[in-house]
């Protein structure tokens, strides 16, 4: 089942377009990794496509009434700092605000959600915790829960493992992984491409505002895909667990 469908999306900043006549559409079942340099344009298609910036063309999410809108999609932005003084599971639970009538108080079906989304990100034990008083990356997992408290169909996150530790961001993409496995999706934006290797079904790949590639890991990242795109110079390695990126140099 199509879950996004986005059409000749562009988005300018400015005269500029940063974001050019993007089209994809994203099914259940996929976990997709949006790949590109810096500047590239990632999170301007993602937060186009959810209709947080003004664009030219179509978007299935952005034709949504915003709590329509946030019934089928979550969204995790870039930026990660939390400044509200409440405890992580009041933070997670705002994820089951789309689900309640002003002034109401969770059901026991909306605090199962927050349960396990506090489970899925290993915060069982935070629970309590003031959520200005974790680090940068337990705040970031925190984030992140609260979008798996929403439920949705489909989940957009802008570069979700940034500043994460290596173990918590392999278990933060299985839990992606998982929801892609459970008939959800994913579209994701990520810098670390071993990574989005191994866990994406399909990587988008994107230069200068447009969509240069889109297809299987192994299509999308070659040796020359990353010398073009990335200035690379690298090893793209197939291992029994999947393609590893092993950057050597960078081309002048
Ligand atoms: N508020 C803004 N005003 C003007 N230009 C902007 C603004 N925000 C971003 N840009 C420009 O839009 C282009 C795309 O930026 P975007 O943040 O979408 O890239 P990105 O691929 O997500 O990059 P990164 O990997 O660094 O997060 C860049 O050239 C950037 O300089």
């Amino acid at each position: 089942m199509t879950l996004l469908n986005v059409q000749n999306l562009t988005v300018k900043r400015g005269e500029c377009p940063v974001v050019d006549r993007a089209s994809f559409n994203i099914s259940s079942g996929e976990c997709v990794g949006l790949i590109g340099p810096n500047g590239a344009g990632k999170t301007s298609l993602l937060r186009g496509a959810m209709g947080l910036l003004p664009f030219e063309g179509t978007s299935t999410l952005a034709d949504l009434s915003p709590r329509h809108r946030a019934a089928q999609a979550a969204w995790l932005p870039q930026t990660r700092e939390i400044a509200w003084p409440m405890s992580v599971e009041r933070i997670v639970a705002l994820g089951r605000l789309p689900y309640l009538a002003r002034g109401a108080r969770l059901s026991p079906a909306d605090q199962s959600a927050v349960d396990a989304a506090l489970t899925r990100m290993g915060l069982q034990n935070f629970r309590t915790r003031l959520a200005t008083a974790l680090s940068g990356g337990e705040q970031a997992r925190v984030l992140i829960a609260r979008t798996l408290a929403q439920d949705t169909p489909l989940l957009m996150a802008d570069e979700p493992i940034a500043g994460l530790d290596p173990a918590a961001q392999i278990a933060t993409l299985q839990v992606f992984e998982t929801l892609a496995q459970e008939g959800r999706a994913a579209l994701t934006s990520l810098h670390d491409l071993t990574l989005a290797a191994r866990y994406c079904t399909r990587l988008i790949m994107m230069r200068a505002g447009s969509i240069i590639a889109d297809g299987p890991p192994r299509d999308v990242l070659t040796p020359d895909s990353l010398a073009d795109v990335f200035r690379l110079k690298a090893d793209v390695i197939d291992t029994p667990l999947g393609l590893v990126v092993q950057p050597w140099g960078v081309i002048a």
